[in-house]
């Protein structure tokens, strides 16, 4: 039985007080029992949160990761010092990363390993752009991604990753998926992971659907079977709309 995960990605949004006050609007309402809920936040707010959410059940993420323990790497921050903060998780591979700052999925990989490397759970995104789409190459992009991604983790480990399918062309856009195409490429990925390993480690894998969730159609992606849960961007930044979110993925 996988245990849904909510998963907010605030991007390059909130100063610390900001995120302070966030969580102490949603201490207490975004913890759902049978829902796991995770804030991934910026770096510069993580010891913040991190202290917030002691004593709750909310879990705190990284938005990336660099792949080496430490070195002179100018701006990068390693998985030594996430979880030397106590963060519980962090995003891999988001598209915005590929796109904007040139990671290819043999860096995702390095990430991936370096996430479990510190106990990390890795949030590894996969999706394919509207072109990729439009030349109904989605599932081809998505297998290249997930298996690039996984390559050389253990079965145990590999069971213990997170997965959010985010076809580039919904995030932000308000132009969701429809549940039904969604489930059809998630349950992909599970049969692609299931190639890498078994049937039994594909099952425990949690898979999100990711790209403008919101509370009015997060129950509808809930409603499948092979989405575990959502990582969220724009919605997730306000209390009352993340707070909704985590409720609708009961
Ligand atoms: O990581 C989250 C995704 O990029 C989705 O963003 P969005 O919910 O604003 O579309």
């Amino acid at each position: 039985m996988r245990k849904p995960i909510i998963a907010g990605n605030w991007k390059m949004f909130k100063t610390v007080s900001e995120a302070t006050a966030f969580f102490a609007d949603v201490k207490g309402k975004a913890e759902v029992d049978g829902v796991e809920t995770v804030i991934c936040a910026p770096f510069t707010t993580l010891p913040a949160l991190v202290e917030a959410a002691k004593g709750t059940t909310i879990s705190i993420g990284a938005q990336n990761v660099h792949f080496e323990d430490n070195g002179a790497y100018t701006g990068e921050i390693s998985g030594v010092m996430l979880k030397d903060l106590g963060v519980n998780y962090v995003i891999i591979g988001h598209s915005e990363r590929r796109a904007y700052f040139a990671e290819s999925d043999a860096i995702v990989n390095k990430k991936v390993h370096a996430a479990f490397k510190h106990g990390l759970t890795p949030i590894v995104c996969v999706g394919e752009k509207l072109e990729e789409r439009e030349a109904e190459q989605t599932k081809d992009v998505c297998k290249v991604q997930t298996e690039a991604a996984f390559q050389g983790l253990s079965a145990e480990q590999a069971a213990e990753v997170v997965v959010a399918y985010e076809p580039i062309w919904a995030i932000g856009t308000g132009k969701s998926s429809t549940s039904a195409d969604a489930e059809d490429v998630i349950a992909f990925i599970r049969d692609v992971i299931a190639g890498l390993y078994d049937a039994a480690t594909a099952n425990a894998v949690r898979i999100q659907y990711g790209g403008s969730v919101k509370p009015n159609n997060v129950s509808e992606y809930m409603g499948q079977s092979n989405i575990d849960g959502a990582l969220v961007g724009g919605a997730s930044l306000e209390p009352a709309s993340f707070i909704q979110l985590v409720e609708g993925a009961k």
